[in-house]
């Protein structure tokens, strides 16, 4: 079996042969090795045992690795300093102070509990569920005794998936966005916990997420890891920039930082997601169209996203807005940068159109891929050019 995908690698197979599962990228495509080739072939193309160790797709979630990581205090303390993230939930619960009174609160993946502490320090609601899967609970637990909160805050050491409350809750809020948004997948357990406990006329905190993105130069970056090599100690190693190029941009840049002078166009908002509405299985694959009007010449090394989300005031129709984005206060996700292989120059008023899909891995169920597809027309250079990269995250 031929299978010479146009812009992908090619990887000559014959029915029968036998392939070493590299990663299930998305859905559609898997990238597979072959007599010390690899690439990747269609899915549906491939069938029998997987090559992958028993043990490991015993944990799909790898819950073991996922709650160890929050344990301790490491993640906590980069959580909780991240002042924009923090101030945008005590805001939202201060501005809605009056309507939060005498209302059931669940607060989900509480973590050292900071969220159910606002809330019953700025309000008097009924209850609030602190829930946390990971053993910082037992932390928080403590945190509650000692700030005076027990008899407000019930803390439940469990995973949503496993909670039983006495009642319906009034709101669900949660912080529970991860890089490009959507990694850890936490927001299955979210919806989850949405589908079994907030009521019918119910608020979900975040109320709706977006993914936005914008083509942009990323000059220091690319020459750092791949012009490097043209001429280390006057040696020509040039003939090593396309491992270069494999090793340090198969995958997004998750901590990037992007500067607003590095935008090479207005960005664009890729998925608007309803929290209130959206289905569980909605996450398995979610895809948008861009285009991008290019404002400034430049070299095009990539696209760099970042997620927003907002709240929904109970009372009113107002909205508080956290945004990670580069023109906003920076936050502790960064923003995360696709790099192509190859930069291409643009000029004002070249269009770059294309799409971005969302794709979760159907093994690895905390990650995903992002399957960037591009063309670039530029009517002052009378040329197209066009490409496709999948970026798994991280599998
Ligand atoms: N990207 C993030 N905001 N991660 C924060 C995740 C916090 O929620 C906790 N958490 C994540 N998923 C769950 C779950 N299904 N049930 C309970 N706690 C959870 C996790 O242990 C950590 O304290």
């Amino acid at each position: 079996m031929e299978v010479a995908i146009r812009w992908l690698k090619k990887l000559s197979l014959s029915q029968g042969d036998k392939v070493l599962l590299l990663n299930a990228v998305t859905g559609e495509w898997w990238w597979v090795e072959h007599n010390g080739h690899c690439g990747y072939v269609p899915a549906n193309y491939l069938h029998g045992a997987c090559e992958e160790e028993d043990s490991d797709v015993d944990d799909p979630w790898q819950d073991e690795e996922y709650y160890g990581s929050y344990k301790t205090l490491k993640l906590h303390l980069e959580m909780l300093s991240d002042q924009p993230r923090t101030q945008s939930y005590r805001n939202v619960i201060m501005q809605n102070s009056q309507a939060l009174k005498g209302k059931r609160i669940l607060d989900l993946g509480c973590g050292t509990g900071i969220i159910s502490f606002f809330c019953a320090q700025l309000s008097e609601p009924e209850v609030v569920y602190a829930v946390e899967a990971s053993d910082i609970v037992e932390q928080t637990r403590k945190l509650v005794e000692e700030n005076g909160y027990s008899r407000v805050i019930q803390v439940l050491g469990q995973r949503a998936e496993e909670l039983q409350l006495p009642t319906k809750v009034d709101v669900l809020v949660s912080e529970w966005m991860g890089t490009c948004l959507l990694f850890e997948f936490m927001l299955e357990s979210v919806l989850l916990a949405r589908d079994l406990w907030l009521k019918e006329d119910g608020v979900m905190w975040p109320s709706t997420a977006r993914i936005h993105m914008v083509p942009c130069c990323a000059d220091r970056e690319y020459s750092s890891r791949v012009h490097f090599w043209d001429s280390p100690y006057g040696l020509n190693f040039s003939s090593l920039k396309p491992m270069a190029v494999q090793e340090f941009f198969s995958t997004p840049k998750p901590d990037y930082v992007l500067k607003p002078e590095d935008c090479l166009s207005q960005p664009c908002t890729l998925l608007d997601v309803n929290l209130k509405t959206i289905k569980i299985e909605a996450l398995e694959r979610m895809s948008s169209e861009f285009q991008f009007h290019v404002d400034c010449d430049g070299t095009f090394h990539g696209l760099t996203a970042w997620f927003s989300v907002q709240f929904q005031n109970i009372d009113s129709q107002e909205q508080v807005d956290l945004d990670t984005g580069p023109f906003n206060p920076l936050t502790h996700w960064k923003h995360t940068l696709f790099m192509l292989d190859q930069p291409m120059q643009v000029r004002t008023g070249d269009k770059i159109a294309g799409s971005a899909v969302f794709t979760r891995n159907p093994i690895w169920r905390r990650h995903l891929s992002v399957t960037i597809t591009w063309s670039i027309t530029s009517p002052s250079q009378n040329t197209e050019q066009n490409g496709c990269k999948v970026f798994p995250i991280w599998r």
